[in-house]
């Protein structure tokens, strides 16, 4: 099956447009390629249907993030291995690919028990750049099922607090429940709007995620159908949940920004709006180097990274309210 990644929003006048406009805002540095924009458009899409890309659903999603709260990393591999799951090391020591198994990752025992989290490796990435340290504040804004969550939770050891923030009622339920079933005790869920999150009934953050609500990926969904008024919407509304997440920062206090969609308008373009509007907040430059194994690079601004194909793509921005 090839996998349809071009379009409208591809089309080379429309990469110029977008480029003048991030251009134009001298606040932050481009990563613009020597070459033509479609060449760019290459670099960062891949080819039409390439046969590179065709096993790109199974490499995508068959990944584990081990849940250290319960089980060593090598403890489970071996439980799984000895059930004929071929697993590979990834750049994480705790979250390995899943080769081959003989039957779903997702009906074991071992995950039942909470012992992991079935995730892609780009997913990863955004809470491996937010950087999370026992006893900090945490907000993730838009949380449900909580991937993201329950990685932060991990990392935090159940030494600090959560703030598990999701819009959705049914979604918020496969939150709570992946919490509950990762043994984790420090988030506490909340359904509403993150939009209207205040700091006079919250209080401020040390660190915020936002996985932002986006178009999505054709990886992820390769029936996909994105137009240009839903991904305008998503957009918008991105940059409100941005404006929001600052001002629930501490000073000094960090936020990452991510999304799967691939388009520029919910990356880069969220980014540049932003920097460029407040005072308050400086882009921290995120280091490619540092994902080892993954189809990485910098993105139209420096130091915010897209992640490519034959991972899912994601993009990754890091801020500092000052
Ligand atoms: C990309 S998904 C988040 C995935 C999640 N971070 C994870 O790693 O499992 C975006 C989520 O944001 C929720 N959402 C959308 N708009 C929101 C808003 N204004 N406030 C809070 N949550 C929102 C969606 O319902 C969806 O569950």
């Amino acid at each position: 099956m090839g996998l349809k990644l071009t379009s409208s929003l591809r089309d080379i006048k429309k990469m110029r447009e977008m480029k003048d406009k991030i251009r134009k805002d001298n606040k932050i540095e481009l990563d613009l390629p020597k070459n033509s924009d479609e060449s760019y458009d290459k670099s960062i899409y891949g080819e039409e249907n390439s046969d590179e890309n065709n096993n790109a659903e199974f490499q995508n999603y068959k990944y584990i993030r081990v849940n250290t709260l319960q089980i060593a990393p090598e403890e489970l591999k071996k439980r799984l291995e000895n059930k004929k799951v071929v697993l590979e090391d990834t750049f994480l020591d705790y979250a390995f690919k899943v080769v081959s198994s003989p039957f779903s990752v997702g009906a074991t025992p071992e995950y039942l028990y909470g012992y992991y989290f079935m995730q892609s490796i780009s997913s990863m990435v955004p809470v491996i750049a937010l950087n999370p340290q026992k006893n900090e504040r945490i907000l993730d804004m838009c949380a449900a099922p909580g991937g993201k969550t329950t990685h932060i939770a991990q990392l935090l050891e159940n030494e600090g607090v959560i703030f598990a923030v999701e819009v959705n009622k049914n979604r918020i339920r496969s939150l709570t429940s992946n919490v509950n079933r990762m043994g984790i005790k420090d988030v506490v869920t909340i359904n509403t709007d993150s939009v209207n999150l205040k700091s006079e009934e919250l209080g401020l953050f040390d660190k915020i995620l936002l996985d932002a609500p986006c178009t999505g990926n054709a990886y992820k969904d390769s029936s996909r159908i994105k137009n240009r008024s839903d991904i305008l919407f998503c957009s918008n509304r991105q940059k409100e949940l941005i404006h929001t997440a600052i001002n629930l920062l501490k000073s000094g206090g960090e936020l990452v920004y991510s999304t799967c969609s691939p388009e520029i308008e919910e990356d880069e373009e969220v980014i540049s709006h932003i920097v460029n509007l407040r005072n308050d907040v400086e882009l921290i430059k995120l280091d490619k180097n540092d994902y080892k194994g993954l189809n990485i690079q910098d993105a139209l601004i420096k130091g915010t990274l897209k992640i490519l194909p034959p991972n899912e793509p994601f993009y990754i921005a890091k801020l500092k309210k000052l």
